[in-house]
């Protein structure tokens, strides 16, 4: 077997379900993100019941009370200005009259506010289990689905218990191991290696494509990619991940040709961490003016949710303790530093903006700090 791919640990978060050992904290999660999914509620810790608006499998559940974003309840003008700081926050509503699904989709979601009027009026009210409610809307994201909750309705179904301490180990990327590595000529360069990650407790599938041969003494050419089904299948003009893609293949394969090597990580975590269905969303409310940033913020959602240590560990996974990386987002270069890669040079990785994705990348030199010229 080749040395790489290293046989699982029995204890990594996977563990046999029977009375005397409970499911383990990461695989509590694992079923929570399952259960939004599916739209099945959560009971996380002493918490009242929470039951996600926009999946819920449960068509009679009704509730006057709803868990929402803090940036939400500000566009309901419901948000203190503490709490609306932190768009991300939970708030407590009640509504006059209980909420069907329908209703509470109407307040969950932002960009259906031209097509379906809101039914209030909604009142704030004081939240008692702020940590766990925290955590529900940090599953949502990570579900992706919309951070909203219809708060111990009727007819809710079966609820999924975990307890808000576990997501700290389902994020572990400890767990992360090589699922297998195959060679793959690809168009860019005919030297390719494909090499799959997997994490017990996370559906997932992080990829690597190495070209060329690796030389672990020199630094290789590395490309964080965080997937865009829209830029990379469909070649979308709203942003610049396609070509920066293609781009980064053809600069690893000219690097390859020279003696050199290049590792590109294809990360799942769509629309920088918040999902494809809530970037579109996203999409949406950029059609109606919100640039990238106050888009995400306007969903409840962090305009900025990846998850670069898992990157990290995956260039430790292939024996690559140094890159020069190709890059315009100083916050890649931290994050990688912060989790013990030495980034031995940054590589600008500036492509030509279209009349669609001009403001986009404008909004990311002026707002997060990309370093655009
Ligand atoms: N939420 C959201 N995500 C977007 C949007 N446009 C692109 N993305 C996502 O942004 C990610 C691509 O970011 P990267 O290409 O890594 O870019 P970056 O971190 O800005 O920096 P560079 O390394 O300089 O390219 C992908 O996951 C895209 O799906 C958008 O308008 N909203
Ligand atoms: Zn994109």
């Amino acid at each position: 077997m080749d040395a790489a791919i290293r046989p699982r640990a029995a204890d990594h978060g996977v563990c046999k379900l029977s009375a005397d050992s409970p499911p383990s904290p990461a695989r509590r999660v694992a079923q929570a993100v399952d259960a939004l999914r599916h739209g099945w509620p959560l009971r996380i810790g002493d918490a009242p019941l929470l039951l996600p608006v926009e999946t819920a499998a449960a068509p009679g559940a009704t509730s006057a009370r709803l868990l929402i974003s803090a940036a939400r309840a500000a566009t309901l003008k419901l948000a203190n200005q503490r709490e609306a700081a932190d768009g991300h926050s939970p708030v407590l509503v009640e509504a006059g009259e209980p909420q069907n699904l329908a209703q509470a989709l109407a307040v969950a979601d932002p960009s259906l506010d031209l097509v379906s009027p809101l039914k209030g009026p909604f009142a704030a009210r004081a939240l008692a289990f702020a940590v766990e409610a925290e955590a529900a809307l940090e599953l949502a994201r990570i579900a992706g689905v919309l951070p909203a909750f219809l708060v111990e309705p009727a007819e809710a179904g079966e609820a999924v218990m975990l307890e808000a301490q576990d997501l700290a180990h389902w994020a572990d990327p400890a767990h992360l191991a090589i699922a297998t590595r195959a060679r793959l000529p690809v168009a860019a360069s005919e030297e390719a290696e494909i090499v799959a990650f997997r994490k017990p407790d996370d559906t997932r599938e992080h990829m690597a494509l190495v070209i060329g041969n690796p030389d672990y003494g020199r630094a290789p050419l590395v490309r964080l990619h965080s997937e865009c089904l829209t830029g990379d299948i469909f070649a979308s003009l709203k942003c610049d991940c396609g070509p920066q893609l293609q781009a980064a293949l053809a600069l690893m394969a000219a690097e390859a040709a020279a003696g050199g090597w290049g590792v590109l990580l294809y990360l799942r975590q769509e629309g920088r961490g918040i999902g494809l269905v809530n970037k579109l969303r996203a999409y949406r409310l950029q059609d109606e003016g919100f640039d990238t940033v106050d888009a995400n913020a306007r969903l409840g959602l962090p305009v900025e949710a990846r998850d670069f240590a898992t990157a990290a560990r995956m260039l430790e996974l292939l024996g690559v303790e140094a890159v020069r990386l190709l890059t315009n987002n100083p916050a890649k270069v931290e994050a990688l530093a912060a989790a013990g890669v030495r980034v031995a040079e940054r590589v600008a990785h500036q492509l030509p903006a279209n009349p669609h994705n001009a403001r986009y990348l404008a909004t990311k030199r002026d707002r997060s700090g990309h370093l655009l010229g």
